[in-house]
């Protein structure tokens, strides 16, 4: 490092960055450090570019150097030589490191030791690398973390015949293997985030805050380009979700090999992507596509990444390039951690799936429920209220539960009543779902 330093002058004149110095150098474990001053009118920008000039010039193997803008003045950088590779080695899953999806996961760790997090609470998220680069791995990590969360609700979406989700399955609220579940997958999502919205509207709330009553709801699909290919008919729906589920907490987490156009689909969902993280690339070109345009040009350059379950990481906490691994969680550690967490699993939250049980409904009878006999809806001052006969119908329910439609038969008032009410009323514990759809009182109430 000595030897460089008093080098400097010349090796900077050499790869174009005459006048700049070093201002400060330390070794650090797995090579050496040091701080740089521009001279003026340089750019970190123009540095990046030089940065195989200067691994020839200082004599280091290929892909040993890195540059790292420092935030504190755009013509100070830090150049990094990596002498031995901190990532050699595959780095062991540690086990969750969140309980609730309003923390940030932890995928892995920068090349300098740091944990690599990342909030993923209303944000969609894109997965891209080439085949075998660790996109499964990663997602395999993701995964370990949120099925340690009883606050989110994951749903996947594999049409390699579950090849990649099907270990997680007890884990999964639901699984869609074939195009035509994925397509009822992608429906009912909407369905669900229209109904939160409904009910966000209703109590005049902004935004779905994720609670184990009330979880988030995250679609992870493995290689979007074939949903794109396959379910053409999902992509619509993917599109909504992307646009319109940050609110109500109803993301996306797309993995692919290489997000085009053609293979992201006609929309807007690629554009919507708020955490991206690239794997190994082939060609420099995929690299904009999954980071985002410009993005290789201010030097982040996944197509140098040398072993699988390395990536960079993009997102409104990781504005600067910087090589990470994700953990590793090998197959038996994918069963352990499934079969551990399966019995913790959260159902769906009373709103959603209602909203899902009145899709459901309209979708098997297309005509408006039979209106109620005008004796019940006519209400004199006297009469009991429309609450009321709900509450009794509720308290005098069978244990199999009332259906909605016996509900709305019942109190003469429109399904969307029905559900407010019912959603209250679960909220305050004195009702319930006895299965999928069916509600009574909650006995002690
Ligand atoms: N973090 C990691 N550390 C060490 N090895 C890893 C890591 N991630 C992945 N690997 C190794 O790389 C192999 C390929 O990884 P993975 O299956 O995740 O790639 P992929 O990008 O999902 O590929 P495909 O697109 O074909 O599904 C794995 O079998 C594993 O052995």
């Amino acid at each position: 490092m000595e030897r460089t330093l008093s080098a400097w002058p010349d090796i900077a004149q050499a790869v174009g960055l005459a006048g700049s110095r070093i201002q400060s150098a330390i070794v650090d474990l797995w090579g050496w450090r040091a701080r740089i001053a521009l001279a003026r009118g340089q750019t970190v920008e123009e540095a990046v570019a030089k940065l195989p000039a200067l691994e020839s010039a200082l004599g280091t193997r290929r892909g040993a150097a890195r540059i790292q803008p420092l935030p504190e003045r755009a013509n100070r950088l830090e150049l990094r030589i990596i002498e031995t590779d901190p990532h050699a080695d595959a780095i062991t899953w540690p086990g969750p490191s969140v309980t609730s999806i309003t923390q940030p996961v932890k995928l892995g760790l920068f090349e300098e030791g740091s944990p690599v997090r990342v909030s993923l609470l209303r944000r969609h998220a894109l997965i891209g690398g080439v085949a075998g680069a660790g996109k499964s791995g990663g997602v395999n990590v993701l995964l370990g973390d949120l099925s340690a969360c009883p606050d989110v609700i994951v749903w996947g979406i594999d049409l390699k015949r579950g090849m990649e989700l099907l270990p997680w399955s007890s884990c999964l609220d639901r699984l869609a293997t074939t195009p035509q579940e994925a397509e009822a997958l992608m429906a009912d999502a909407v369905v669900i985030l229209d109904g939160r919205a409904d009910a966000l509207a209703q109590y005049g709330q902004r935004v779905w805050q994720p609670r184990p009553d009330a979880p988030a709801l995250i679609i992870l699909i493995d290689e979007y380009a074939e949903l794109v290919d396959e379910a053409p008919g999902a992509i619509r729906h993917a599109d909504s979700i992307a646009r319109r589920g940050r609110a109500v907490a109803v993301t996306l987490v797309a993995a692919t090999q290489r997000p085009s156009q053609k293979a992201m689909g006609q929309g807007a969902v690629r554009s919507q992507m708020d955490v991206r993280l690239s794997f190994r690339v082939r060609e420099r070109r995929d690299v904009d596509l999954i980071l985002g345009q410009g993005m290789l040009k201010s030097g982040w350059h996944p197509h140098s990444l040398d072993a699988p379950g390395k990536f960079l990481i993009s997102a409104p906490e990781h504005d600067i390039a910087r090589r990470a691994r994700t953990f590793l969680l090998d197959d038996d550690g994918v069963q352990h951690t499934a079969a551990r967490h399966a019995p913790t699993r959260p159902p769906l939250d009373p709103i959603s799936a209602a909203a899902l049980e009145a899709a459901a409904d309209t979708a098997d009878e297309p005509a408006e429920p039979p209106p109620a006999s005008p004796g019940k809806h006519a209400r004199a001052d006297s009469a009991p209220s429309a609450e009321d006969i709900l509450w009794s119908a509720l308290q005098a329910a069978p244990d199999t539960g009332l259906s909605i439609d016996d509900l709305m038969r019942t109190t003469g008032m429109g399904r969307s009543w029905i559900y407010y009410r019912l959603q209250d009323h679960a909220r305050a514990d004195r009702a319930s779902q006895v299965s999928r759809g069916r509600w009574r009182a909650t006995p002690s109430s």
